[in-house]
C-alpha cells in the first residue's frame, strides 16, 4: 500500500502545492486526474521520494519513508516501487531484454531472464527482446516501460500519463495491462493522469 498524508512542496514561493491525502491498498488501482500544471507529475515524484516534500508524509506498507536518507530512498525506489515515466527513458546501447533487466541490477537483484522473457510474453514484446529500444514503436516501448517497472514485484507502481499519446485501442491496452499486472502481484496501482479517456476505467479517483 502507498499512503501520502499533509504533503506540501514549493518550487518557488509562488509554486506551492498542497495535496489531497491519498491511500491506495495492495491489489488496488487509483487514478489521479488534473489538467496540466496541476502538479501530477510533481505529486508522483514525491510519493518515490525523487522530490522531498516540505511538509507531510509518504507511507510504503505503512512505513513512513519521508525520513529516510537519500541512500535509503533509492534503495527502497528500487526494490518497492516500480515507476512508469512520462516519456520511458532507456539506454540506448543496450538491448530490450538489458534494459529490463537493468531494473533489477539497481535493486541488487538476480538477473532473472526467465522473468522477462515471462512478462515479454505477456506484454506482447516477446519478439523484440535483442532489439535496440529505439526499433520500437512508442506503444511498444511503453509496454517495455511497464514490464521494467514490475520487475522486481515492487508493492508500488507509479505510472505517469501512461497513455497520452497512445492511440484508444493502445490506450484500453496499457491501462488493462497495468492493472492486470498490478493485481497479479499483489502491488497498489496510482496512475496520474489529465488523459479523460480513463476517467471510467478506475472505480477510485482522486482530481487534482
Ligand atoms: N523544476 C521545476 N521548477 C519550477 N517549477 C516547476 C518545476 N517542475 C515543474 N514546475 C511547475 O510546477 C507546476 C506543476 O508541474 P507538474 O509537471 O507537476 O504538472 P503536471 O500536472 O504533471 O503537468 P503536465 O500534465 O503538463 O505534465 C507547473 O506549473 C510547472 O511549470
Amino acid at each position: 500500500m502507498i499512503a501520502c498524508h499533509n504533503l506540501t512542496f514549493s518550487y518557488s514561493p509562488q509554486k506551492h502545492f498542497s495535496f489531497p491525502d491519498i491511500v491506495c491498498n495492495d491489489r488496488e488501482a487509483l487514478l489521479i486526474l488534473g489538467q496540466s500544471g496541476k502538479g501530477k507529475t510533481t505529486l508522483l515524484h514525491l510519493m518515490a521520494l525523487l522530490l522531498r516534500p516540505e511538509g507531510g508524509q509518504v507511507f510504503i506498507n505503512n512505513q513512513d519513508i519521508t525520513p529516510l536518507s537519500v541512500a535509503e530512498a533509492a534503495a527502497v525506489r528500487a526494490s518497492q516501487i516500480g515507476i512508469v515515466y512520462q516519456r520511458p527513458h532507456f539506454v540506448s546501447s543496450l538491448n530490450v531484454m538489458d534494459n529490463v533487466l537493468l531494473s533489477s541490477y539497481l535493486a541488487q537483484k538476480p538477473q532473472d531472464k526467465a522473468r522477462v522473457k515471462q512478462l515479454a510474453e505477456q506484454l506482447g514484446f516477446a519478439d523484440h527482446l535483442s532489439k535496440r529500444t529505439n526499433q520500437l514503436s512508442q506503444g511498444e516501448q511503453q509496454r517495455v516501460s511497464i514490464a521494467r517497472a514490475l520487475m522486481n514485484n515492487p508493492a508500488v507502481i507509479l505510472a505517469d500519463e501512461p497513455t497520452s499519446s497512445l492511440d484508444d485501442i493502445n490506450c484500453d491496452k496499457v491501462i488493462e495491462l497495468l492493472k492486470n499486472q498490478s493485481e497479479q502481484i499483489g502491488a497498489s496501482l496510482v496512475v496520474v493522469t489529465h488523459d479523460q479517456r480513463l476517467k471510467d476505467a478506475f472505480a477510485k479517483q482522486v482530481k487534482l
